[in-house]
């Protein structure tokens, strides 16, 4: 087996895919939430029955070497190192609560890493499906087919009055999740977001950080997904979602217009000062790095900075994380190691590409 083919590289094959609005979202994913009736809970469950949970979903799909996705891998978060689930999480291929806290988990990945199946994570199954851009109808039309596949596999705990059943009572019903991960640096710069945001949570979405629950938003970077689960279909969850992002595209880029029409210089000297810092320094911590990628992305978009393509900011966001920056230095390190292999990482990157460019 490999683990190691997903922790090669730091982009993923679907990251690598054009989706819309590119330049604004840089990814859509859909997760769905689900329960076996025949097993207690994760919440509740003794080590015996998380085992015998694991056993049961890589017997019924693991022998069906997970044709539904795809070259699929299954592996044990058991078998695996502290830091190589780490950086699992940092690409996103499976969530911190089934990296840190699950008994008995276990992940079912698609070759091309866009779709996970997470055994014995919050719920005894969760699906997840990943886009590059703003897919939120592809991610969907994945995670259900996947859906379809695992339900002819298994018998799902469903309600029919409530829908599916799940560990937390706020994923009840549909138990999907579909959210966005947006940029938003000139609604930031320009002082709107302190409005912005919490309207969003006021229209019943949530707004949280690049990982997830609990992780700070950095960079400018939000993830943005739906708070309600019950009462609703899955196409009007997303269909909801989707309306709201389209505003928030906009607002951007009116912004991103005004911007560049008033402040054009001022905004010039951020974006390459910006770059110049990424470029040339020699200790830097993790969120001056994140910050001064966002500038560097929307130079990037503005079309100021040239020789640089964008995904090498998606890239060097996941590089700098301390999973890989711990794989790449092959030993653990202090967060001041950290921040000095951080800047030397960023240096030779941009400096290869500004070589590979001209
Ligand atoms: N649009 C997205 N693009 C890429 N990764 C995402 C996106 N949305 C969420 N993720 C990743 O999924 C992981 C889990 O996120 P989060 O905790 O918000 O959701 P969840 O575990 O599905 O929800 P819940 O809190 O209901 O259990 C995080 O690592 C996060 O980075």
């Amino acid at each position: 087996m490999s683990l190691d083919r997903f922790l090669k590289n730091a982009i993923s094959p679907w990251m690598k895919k054009d989706g819309s609005d590119a330049d604004i979202v840089l990814s859509s994913r859909i997760r769905l939430a689900r329960n076996m009736s025949a097993f207690t809970f994760p919440m509740l469950s003794s080590k015996e029955e998380a085992y015998a949970v694991a056993k049961h979903v890589k017997d019924a799909l693991g022998g069906t070497q997970g044709e539904a996705l795809g070259k699929a891998e299954m592996l044990a978060m058991e078998d695996m190192r502290t830091n190589d689930k780490r950086m699992l999480v940092e690409k996103h291929l499976i969530s911190p609560h089934l990296a840190e806290q699950s008994k008995y988990g276990m992940v079912l990945l698609s070759g091309d890493e866009s779709l996970s199946i997470m055994i014995n994570e919050e719920d005894h199954i969760r699906i997840q499906s990943l886009s590059a851009g703003f897919e939120l109808e592809n991610c969907l039309q994945a995670a259900n087919a996947v859906d379809d596949w695992v339900e002819s596999h298994l018998t799902y705990a469903y309600d029919s009055q409530y829908g599916y059943l799940t560990s937390c009572p706020t994923n009840v019903g549909t138990g999907m999740r579909a959210s966005v991960m947006i940029h938003l640096p000139a609604l930031a710069m320009t002082r709107q977001l302190q409005r912005i945001l919490p309207a969003i949570n006021q229209l019943g979405l949530v707004v949280r950080g690049i990982y997830g629950e609990g992780s700070e938003a950095l960079g400018n970077l939000f993830q943005i997904s739906n708070q309600i689960t019950l009462g609703k279909t899955e196409q009007d969850i997303v269909d909801d979602l989707q309306g709201v992002v389209k505003q928030l595209i906009r607002q951007e880029r009116v912004a991103r217009d005004s911007l560049l029409q008033h402040s054009k210089l001022e905004l010039k000297d951020r974006v390459f000062r910006s770059y110049g810092i990424l470029a040339n320094s020699y200790i830097i911590d993790s969120k001056e790095a994140t910050r001064r990628l966002s500038d560097v992305r929307l130079g990037i978009d503005l079309g100021f900075i040239e020789n640089t393509a964008g995904k090498i900011l998606d890239e060097l966001m996941i590089l700098t994380q301390p999973g890989f920056l711990q794989q790449y230095a092959k030993t653990v390190l202090t967060p001041e190691q950290r921040d000095e292999r951080r800047a030397a990482l960023i240096r030779e990157r941009l400096k290869l590409e500004h070589e590979t460019a001209d």
